[in-house]
């Protein structure tokens, strides 16, 4: 925000309370506040303009041109914007409201796309700049990552379609960064879907261990599962359809685990995945699911599973057993991901998608407090539940693409008071990265403008014995 023309000397004087309010307010606030502060010495008037007044809700100003009258040494207009970034009105008040600097905002229009190329195909990178028109500047803090100009459109392209490249923000590559997956490890995916984080999981696992991703959405957990099918990496992958945070089906490591089931009694075992069902077969699920529905905790779909995730040959009941209180602790994940759902407000191109989704929907999905209690306590239960299902010894990182304090600090500092063996770890890697540190030690901030990627949060916890 600036000014970009100055007021006479004694104007200043007068006016520089209110033009230090309206900097550090959001632009209807100010120029109410403006507007109403008497004077009996100075003649007020705000001019304000709405660069965007019919998509702009609580009318909207963009731009405010304050015009300043004194008696004695006549008139003179200011203009104060937001450098030209079309953040609305009520955005700017919720970045207030959270203690964020709007600032980190003013590069995000020329942050550029980013890509991650499967590390098989980065021998073919003049190959794939060929095909779209474009260089891929290698990310030099990230590997397998390259920026593309924000323009460039990847869908279409047979690198896409072949599953060698997807488009994937550098900061989410560094929060699946931040777990150290390696081969053989049994990882959760807690929040999953659309599933750009869970196939660089599947890159890192490269056919070995095991994972599992989970979302309450069914339809975007079905993208996932396309898109596993689509790159052909989902041999370890299986998927559920549930509550994360009730979630409770333990990574499947070897025979014994299914010791307990009654072998008198015989039921049926999951066959190798298939797309093509039968129409009886998709009638019955979905009845089952319709069923499910009423459930106060339904049972978890399985939407698909990989040849050797483990499935195939196991029964529903050995597949779904209860599991023992302190069994995760033993068996659970080795890394587990809570990429938790929040308000997206560290994407200012997420944020601009609600002029056309409309701004009231920014209202009730971003701005409004009771929304954002209830985020509160979704990503606080959703990070207890990972954390149960994680091994002693193993890794979580928590992640939200939101830059708020209440969902980030806040969720971190009340978990680890509740959780003794929980402890925060510092992500070894990154004093490459350009992050910032967050309010609490060995937590991560990347913002637009520092990072030039997404607004993320990352903090790393482990499990103690
Ligand atoms: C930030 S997105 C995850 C992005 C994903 N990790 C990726 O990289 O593509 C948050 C996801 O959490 C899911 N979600 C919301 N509430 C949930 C819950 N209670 N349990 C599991 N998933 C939930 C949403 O459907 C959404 O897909």
């Amino acid at each position: 925000m600036f000014i970009n023309q100055k007021p006479p000397p004694s104007a200043m004087l007068i006016t520089s309370f209110q033009l230090h309010s309206v900097i550090s307010t959001a632009y209807s606030q100010a120029a109410r506040k403006f507007l109403a502060v008497p004077s009996e010495k100075w003649e007020k008037k705000a001019i304000l303009r709405s660069s965007a007044s019919s998509n702009c809700f609580s009318g909207g100003i963009l731009k405010m041109e304050v015009k300043i009258c004194s008696s004695n040494e006549g008139c003179c207009t200011s203009q104060v914007n937001n450098g030209d970034l079309p953040l609305p009105v009520a955005f700017l008040e919720f970045l207030e409201e959270n203690g964020l600097d709007p600032s980190i905002y003013s590069l995000a229009e020329s942050i550029p796309r980013y890509i991650r190329v499967k590390p098989e195909f980065e021998s073919d990178i003049g190959g794939i700049e060929f095909e779209l028109n474009c260089k891929l500047e290698k990310v030099i803090w990230l590997p397998s990552f390259y920026s593309i100009p924000p323009h460039i459109q990847i869908a279409s392209s047979q690198s896409y379609q072949l599953g060698k490249i997807y488009g994937m923000d550098a900061a989410s590559g560094a929060a699946v960064l931040a777990l150290n997956v390696l081969p053989g490890d049994h990882v959760l995916d807690l929040c999953a879907a659309p599933g750009a984080k869970l196939c660089m999981l599947c890159d890192m696992l490269s056919g070995t261990g095991s994972l599992t991703g989970v979302d309450v959405a069914r339809h975007r957990l079905a993208a996932c599962r396309t898109m596993l099918q689509k790159y052909s990496i989902g041999d370890v992958c299986r998927l559920f359809v549930c509550d994360g945070t009730s979630f409770s089906v333990l990574p499947f490591r070897s025979k014994y685990e299914t010791a307990g089931t009654d072998p008198e009694v015989s039921e049926v075992k999951f066959a190798e995945w298939t797309d093509r069902k039968s129409r009886k077969e998709k009638r019955r699920e979905r009845r089952a699911r319709e069923r499910n529905y009423s459930k106060p905790n339904p049972e978890p779909e399985l939407l698909f599973y990989g040849r050797n995730s483990g499935v195939a040959g196991l029964s529903k009941s050995e597949l779904f057993r209860p599991i023992k209180d302190d069994e995760p602790c033993s068996s659970g994940y080795d890394k587990v991901l809570v990429d938790a759902e929040c308000t997206h407000d560290g994407s200012i191109k997420h944020i601009q998608k609600f002029e056309s989704w409309g701004w009231k929907t920014l209202q009730r999905r971003v701005l409004d407090a009771e929304r954002t209690d209830d985020l509160f306590n979704l990503q606080s239960r959703l990070l207890t539940n990972g954390f149960k299902l994680l091994k002693t010894g193993g890794t979580l990182v928590y992640s939200t693409c939101s830059l708020t304090i209440a969902q980030n600090e806040d969720v971190i500092e009340r978990f680890l008071c509740l959780n003794p063996s929980a402890e925060l770890q510092e992500v070894d890697v990154a004093d490459k990265w350009p992050c910032k540190p967050g309010r609490i030690p060995k937590t991560l901030r990347f913002d637009p403008t520092t990072s030039q990627t997404s607004g993320l949060f990352i903090a790393k916890i482990s499990k103690l014995p």
